[in-house]
């Protein structure tokens, strides 16, 4: 059964939430997150490497699955990808094309982002989960930052969100601003569809 929390609440344990995710995924020896990366990047290159439109990627921090690799490789694929910038704090996210040696400068964070005036509207988001529960919601860094992006891109866009099976929690206390995922890929294959 899910407890109904007020908003006061959901956003104090979302907080507290977050950080013990966050260490959590820390606490894993390194060398198993890269063996779990490996499995999420082999699942997501049968998505990725026919996508039609542009897919944006993520500068990985905090232990976040690291899929730069692959980025490369489906460059090298002709597959056009992308970054999200945050410009404006509050705000929806912009996408900047990558490509493989692009120029980049610090972001939100000092999270590096491609240094371009240019934008693009993928067709394909893959967001890094900080949780995520069975029902595909998404528990991020606590800026909003996707749902706002998400909330203003129409049409046939897919969310797929990326994470270790640990980050599974029975329920983020979804609210009326959370935008269910397409589906989530972590190391022992998709979550939901
Ligand atoms: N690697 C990576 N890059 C990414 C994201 C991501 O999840 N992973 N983002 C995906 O969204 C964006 C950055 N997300 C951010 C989310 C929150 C805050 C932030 O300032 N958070 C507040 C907490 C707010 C609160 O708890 O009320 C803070 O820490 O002060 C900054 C950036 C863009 N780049
Ligand atoms: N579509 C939206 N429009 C305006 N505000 C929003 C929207 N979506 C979320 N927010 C605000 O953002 C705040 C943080 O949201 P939430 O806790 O879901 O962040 P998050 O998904 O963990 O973060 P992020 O996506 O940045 O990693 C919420 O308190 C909410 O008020």
């Amino acid at each position: 059964m899910t407890v109904a929390l007020t908003p006061a609440e959901v956003k104090q344990w979302r907080r507290s939430e977050r950080e013990r995710l966050i260490a959590l995924r820390l606490q894993q020896a390194a060398d198993l997150r890269s063996q779990w990366t490996d499995k999420i990047a082999a699942a997501l290159f049968s998505l990725l490497k026919e996508a039609k439109g542009p897919v944006s990627f993520y500068w990985p921090f905090k232990g976040e699955p690291d899929l730069r690799p692959m980025m490369r490789e489906l460059a090298g694929a002709s597959v056009q990808l992308a970054l999200p910038v945050v410009v404006v704090k509050g705000q929806p996210m912009q996408f900047r094309p990558w490509a493989p040696r692009c120029k980049m400068v610090p972001g939100i964070w000092n999270i590096p982002v491609p240094d371009t005036a240019e934008t693009v509207v993928p067709a394909i988001l893959l967001a890094p989960v900080v949780g995520f529960d069975p029902r595909g919601f998404r528990l991020g860094y606590g800026g909003g930052y996707f749902d706002r992006t998400l909330a203003q891109l129409h049409g046939d866009r897919q969310v797929f969100g990326i994470g270790y099976d640990c980050l599974e929690i029975p329920t983020i206390h979804p609210q009326g601003y959370d935008i269910p995922m397409t589906m989530i890929v972590t190391q022992s294959g998709r979550v939901v569809n």
